[in-house]
């Protein structure tokens, strides 16, 4: 039988999944590694961790599914986006990288946009400067660590440092390379003229693939340690959203995904190059060859949930661990003992700053209408709610694009929740799915890895794999009731940003 190793190196963890040449999932494994948060809206992780935990991932997954490295027959890497790893000549990492979601770049960004200008940025990349992108991070190194900076001989993202170690060869998909703010995304190819403006070598970038092109071939001392076999072909693959997105089916016009991860993002496939105006949603390249998406991003949507679980989920952190069961299926069991709308509490979810529709590093979150009949449930309850209404944000500004969108598909951990699948329904007014890949970016790179080995489409390799599994209609009522609520949630930000901003400052202010 043969297999495709399907990689996703993400925030948290690599996971590296086995599926087999009718699309089933043979095994799954994952190991974490640290991220490093040195000041206040910094993250940063070791690029040597990443490829010590993939190596050690794979091997632990060939050891416990049986299966032999010769049964590989091809190779896909999704990862997260944005990311800058540097390196020198000898390919040696000159410092950690800085990650997508680290808001260190305020300033540069701003240098960006009066450099090229506003408009011509957005016509030449199809986007705006935001803190989370690759080029804004080159030129922090140039302001901030010269010396690092002279040092740096190669500019690529997280899961390109992996392939670099799996296969010895450089590149970059054009779907990953959309976030770096120096790819032409209506032409699939670098822009000299961004490179040239903002002064940043165009010989530090590799040179660029579609999704399922072959990018390299496995070299011995990469199948030494990961127990896989030299010369096993590794497909470009793909940032972790485009993945995630061909993970799901989303190939095709009219379907758009929600994902649930860390970040959250409302996605959308386009048959042709479509960029917003104002660029408050990302266009980029699909890992569909010759197609590409927008999507909006919230930078702390199962983060935000995260935060307050592990800060105050005490009693249910202590009782799912008594009954070796998931903790957050008991906050979603809490949140549905609270009324729709929380009782009149609405949370921001802006913990990490944001990015759409609000691009501001400044943002920061609250609880708003506490009164003393508030308990943890209606706390809880509020917190999905508010990430919710801020994803809808992104909905509204794809839907005010003229797209029709027919049904959402969720991934990522909150797509689990049936709970929160119904709140999807009911606040984005659409059907919400689950189809029955649910290892979603990895399964996305499984995919390209066998579209790229078999030369079979993406498309119809989604048509015959992916299956949907479940479907949740919106309740007309329940639709009508949080109208009410989303249209206060909306004035929450404009009213606030002031005072947020000044709260953010003064932090900043007492910790200089
Ligand atoms: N059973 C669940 N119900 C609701 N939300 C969940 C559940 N399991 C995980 N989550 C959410 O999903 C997030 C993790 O999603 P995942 O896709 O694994 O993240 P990552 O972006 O790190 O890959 C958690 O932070 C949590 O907010
Ligand atoms: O910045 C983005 C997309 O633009 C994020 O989607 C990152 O690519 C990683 O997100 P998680 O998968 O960790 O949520």
């Amino acid at each position: 039988m043969a297999y495709f190793l399907g990689i996703d190196l993400g925030t948290s963890a690599v996971k590296c999944i086995l599926v087999d040449s009718q699309g089933g999932v043979k095994a799954s494994h994952s190991v974490e590694y640290p991220l490093l948060q040195p000041q206040p809206g910094w993250a940063e992780q070791h690029p040597e961790d990443w490829w010590k935990g993939t190596a050690d991932c794979i091997r632990a997954l060939l050891a416990k599914s049986s299966v032999k490295g010769e049964e590989i027959a091809g190779i896909g890497l999704s990862g997260q986006m944005h990311g800058s790893v540097f390196l020198d000549q000898a390919l040696n990492v000159v410092r950690p990288a800085l990650l997508w979601c680290d808001q260190r770049t305020a300033a540069e960004c701003e240098w960006i946009e009066r450099t090229i200008g506003k408009e011509e940025l957005g016509r030449l990349t199809g986007n705006k400067a935001l803190t989370g992108f690759t080029a804004p991070k080159a030129i922090w190194l140039r302001n901030h660590e010269p010396h690092h900076y002279e040092r740096t001989a190669h500019l690529m993202l997280p899961k390109d440092y992996v392939r670099l170690q799996l296969t010895g060869a450089f590149g970059m998909d054009v779907a990953d390379a959309s976030g770096t703010l120096l790819l032409d995304v209506e032409n699939r190819r670098w822009s000299p003229e961004v490179a040239r403006q903002l002064g940043i070598p165009l010989g530090w970038l590799p040179p660029l693939f579609e999704s399922n092109d072959v990018a390299g071939h496995l070299q011995p001392a990469a199948a030494e340690l990961t127990g896989l076999a030299a010369g096993t072909p590794v497909v470009a693959g793909g940032g972790d959203q485009a993945c995630g997105a061909v993970g799901v089916g989303v190939v095709r016009q009219g379907i758009a995904s929600v994902a649930l991860g860390t970040s959250g993002v409302v996605f959308v496939h386009d048959d042709t190059y479509q960029m917003d105006p104002e660029c408050r949603l990302h266009s980029f390249c699909h890992g569909v060859p010759g197609k590409w998406h927008r999507m909006g991003v919230m930078l702390a949507a199962g983060g935000s949930f995260q935060w307050w679980k592990n800060h105050f989920a005490f009693e249910e952190l202590q009782q799912a661990e008594a009954e070796g069961r998931d903790v957050y299926e008991y906050l979603t069991a809490l949140a549905a003992t609270a009324p729709l709308g929380s009782e009149g509490l609405l949370f921001m979810p802006y913990l990490t700053g944001e990015r759409t529709p609000h691009p501001d590093p400044k943002a920061r979150g609250g609880f708003i209408g506490l009164n003393m009949r508030h308990s943890k449930a209606h706390l809880t309850r509020a917190v999905l709610e508010g990430i919710t209404f801020g994803l809808r944000d992104s909905m509204e500004l794809i839907k005010a694009s003229g797209i029709r969108i027919t049904e959402l598909r969720v991934n990522g951990g909150g797509a689990r929740s049936l709970f929160w699948r119904q709140m999807i329904a009911d606040i984005f007014g659409y059907p919400v799915v689950t189809v029955n890949s649910t290892d979603g970016p990895a399964y996305g790179a499984a995919v390209m890895a066998a579209s790229g080995v078999l030369q079979q489409d993406i498309a119809s390799l989604c048509e015959q794999w992916i299956q949907v599994v479940d479907r949740v209609e919106p309740n007309p009522e329940q639709q009508r009731r949080y109208e009410q609520y989303y249209a206060l949630f909306r004035t929450l930000y404009p009213t606030l940003q002031s005072t947020l901003h000044q709260l953010t400052d003064l932090v900043s202010a007492t910790a200089e």
